[in-house]
């Protein structure tokens, strides 16, 4: 399941349907986003060109109320009884006679020149007064401007309900005022606000409206309590309101419109009043059908977004379908399942390229295990018959070995295979030194070619010649190649010519010619070396031996007297025989007197040396004597045949002189007899 999740994961197609899928989603998405925003812009402006509208109406119709109203007024105020106004009965029979402007006013008041309210006529009921009102604003307003007013919502003292008035003054003959008509609005019941703030169908409608004074006192709302009340502490108006009065409390019949927050605000003044109007909604009630369109628009966009990714992934999988066959085909490559004859994808373009490179790589590949294959054959054939050992090692293990090299070392070959290769050596410091020879020869480039001696698997030893180098060049960790031929015979009968070359095959001791190439070794040495002595001993009368007793007897007395001379010399002497029966001694760092006593000792016991010889039924002594002739190599001798040449002349000396005797060549007196001396 994880490796299909895995598969799947790393898989083109889906790459290319989720690439897809992500773009179409994230196309779709933003479409939305900019229709949804050109569709809010569009539609925000529409609201509030609406809001505006509907505040601009507000004003407009209370402005048209008021001056309604003010006609209402101006009418009545014509019928005022000017010259008679210090007559209660004139005075109420006028406002009894004005039923409509007191069905349009909440009290209609009268105030004479002195700018006392002398009658006012309240709910159904007409009274005379005398309250000075000279001090009231509207009263001080309408005097100065000589025109009609509409006060500030107040208190009314008489009634102690909020309300506002709004006065006509009349003026006599001479421009003064005369009198002046008052008409007064309850704010929390005046026909004149309570239309337009109320909300038309109650509680549903989003949108709240208020009427404010120039002050911001609210005049009109649809919660009575509110009257009177700052606008700026409803919440509804709070930010619009500030937002009002830092722009310096404008009032302009033409109104204005903004979102401020979550809410959409509208203001329009009413300029006859000196009120405005203040107009309030949630942005998002009266925005919500874009808002509802952008969730909607949101889950059509997925589902498009989703189902163009289908379609895309369905289209992929037919469009890749090539691409799978390439692929299972190729996996056979890796799997080296040559064998399928199933055809590659016929397709044109990068698909097609592709088939025919692998098809390319699978000639090749098939071509070369063939090679290999016949390589192979060839190679087990090298190493089942192969007259010498031969074996792969790497990394200190044999990987491959041929059957000689088992054979060899007396083992199975399946047994040497990934065995360790220090087992072939005869010690752990054997097989370090030779590690430590073959990684020095390689590292310089070389080929091993050395005898060392191996151990078999049952312990025995042998020698063998091995001859090795790395299969690459350089590169040792590829592992290294080794012949092992046993040499043990080869070397015994080499040891054996070299012994034969040097030594006398009868005696033992070293040969002529031995005996001169040590010699010429010490006359080269003899730079400050103590002096030497060369002695040249010929047998006395030996023939006569032969002669006498045969040939086999003087052998057998030639190695009796090489016995003495060797154990006359010492360890570091050279004993040799340099001829039939004549052998030379070469004593290294002797004196010549020294040599002199050593050679007559010699004389004495050959002299006294007697062989038992069976000869049939007689038994015979047999003895001989020694003549010897001694030399002391100085710095005059550069040469061995010189040495030789004054040894013999002394020996010969020693003859002369009667045999048995010894003999010292003496340069300029010729050879002495130191024995007559
Ligand atoms: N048995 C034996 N005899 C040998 C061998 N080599 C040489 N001879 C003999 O040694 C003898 C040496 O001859 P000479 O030195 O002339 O005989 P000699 O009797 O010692 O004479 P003088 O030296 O004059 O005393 C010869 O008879 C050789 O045949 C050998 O290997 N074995």
């Amino acid at each position: 399941m994880i490796d299909r999740l895995r598969y799947l994961a790393g898989s083109l197609k889906v790459r290319l349907a989720l690439a897809s899928f992500v773009l179409i989603a994230a196309s779709v998405a933003l479409t939305v986003v900019l229709v949804l925003r050109a569709m809010e812009q569009r539609s925000q402006r529409a609201v509030l060109d609406s809001e505006i509208a509907n505040a601009e109406r507000i004003g407009l119709v209370l402005s048209a109320k008021i001056v309604s109203l003010q006609r209402s007024l101006r009418a009545a105020s014509e019928q005022v009884p000017v010259d008679r106004l210090d007559k209660p009965a004139a005075v109420t029979a006028f406002l009894d006679d004005q039923k409509v402007l007191r069905s349009q006013f909440d009290s209609v008041f009268v105030a004479d020149a002195r700018l006392h309210l002398i009658a006012v006529a309240e709910e159904g009921d007409v009274r005379m007064t005398d309250i000075d009102a000279s001090d009231r604003a509207y009263i001080r307003r309408t005097v100065r401007a000589r025109r009609s007013v509409i006060s500030q919502p107040g208190v009314s003292r008489t009634s102690g309900t909020p309300m506002f008035v709004m006065t006509m003054p009349l003026f006599d003959r001479d421009g003064r005022i005369a009198a002046i008509l008052i008409g007064g609005m309850k704010l929390s019941t005046n026909a004149l606000l309570n239309d337009l703030t109320r909300p038309a169908t109650d509680d549903h409608d989003p949108v709240s409206t208020i009427v404010t004074d120039n002050e911001g006192k609210i005049v009109s709302h649809r919660d009575p309590s509110w009257m009177m009340k700052n606008a700026a502490s409803d919440a509804h108006f709070a930010a619009v309101v500030a937002r009002w009065k830092a722009e310096g409390s404008p009032i302009e019949p033409q109104g204005s419109a903004r979102r401020l927050g979550d809410d959409i605000v509208a203001v329009a003044g009413v300029p006859d009043a000196d009120w405005v109007v203040f107009r309030s909604a949630p942005a998002e009630l009266l925005l919500g059908g874009p808002s509802a369109g952008r969730l909607q628009a949101i889950w059509i966009g997925s589902a498009v977004a989703v189902a163009g990714g289908l379609i895309i992934l369905l289209v992929m999988l037919a469009l890749l379908r090539p691409l799978r066959h390439l692929e299972r085909r190729a996996l056979r490559l890796i799997n080296e399942d040559f064998s399928a004859q199933e055809a590659w994808p016929q397709s044109g373009g990068e698909l097609g390229e592709l088939a025919r490179v692998f098809q390319h790589v699978l000639r090749q590949k098939t071509a070369m295990r063939a090679a290999s294959d016949e390589l192979l054959v060839k190679m087990r054939a090298v190493m089942a018959n192969a007259p010498v050992g031969i074996a792969f090692t790497r990394l200190g293990r044999f990987e491959l070995v041929s059957d000689q090299f088992a054979r060899l070392f007396g083992y199975d070959s399946a047994q040497v295979q990934g065995m360790r290769t220090h087992v072939i050596c005869p010690s752990d410091e054997s097989h370090r030194s030779f590690i430590r020879m073959a990684t020095e020869t390689f590292a310089a480039g070389g080929t091993c070619d050395e005898e060392r001696e191996l151990v078999r698997a049952d312990s025995s030893r042998f020698w063998a010649r091995l001859q090795g180098a790395p299969v690459c060049m350089g590169d040792t960790n590829a592992g290294t190649i080794w012949i092992f031929t046993d040499i043990t015979e080869s070397r015994r009968h080499r040891e054996q010519l070299s012994w034969s070359a040097s030594h006398d095959e009868l005696t033992g001791l070293v040969n002529r010619r031995e005996f001169e190439l040590r010699l010429a070794e010490e006359l080269d040495g003899r730079a400050d070396a103590e002096p030497s002595a060369a002695m040249f001993i010929d047998l006395d009368r030996f023939k006569a031996v032969n002669d006498g007793s045969g040939h086999a007897a003087g052998d057998l007395l030639l190695k009796h007297i090489a016995g003495i001379l060797l154990s006359s010399a010492r360890a570091h002497d050279t004993v040799a025989r340099i001829g039939g029966d004549e052998f030379a001694v070469l004593l290294v760092g002797c004196d010549v007197r020294v040599a002199e006593r050593i050679a007559s000792s010699i004389c004495t016991r050959v002299a006294n040396h007697q062989l038992e010889w069976e000869s049939g039924a007689e038994s015979q002594r047999l003895s001989v004597g020694a003549s010897i002739g001694i030399v002391s190599i100085d710095a005059t001798f550069t040469t061995v045949k010189a040495v030789l040449k004054a040894a013999d002349e002394a020996c010969y000396e020693a003859k002369r002189a009667g045999r048995g005797t010894v003999r010292t060549y003496r340069r300029a007196a010729g050879p002495a007899n130191l024995l007559a001396d």
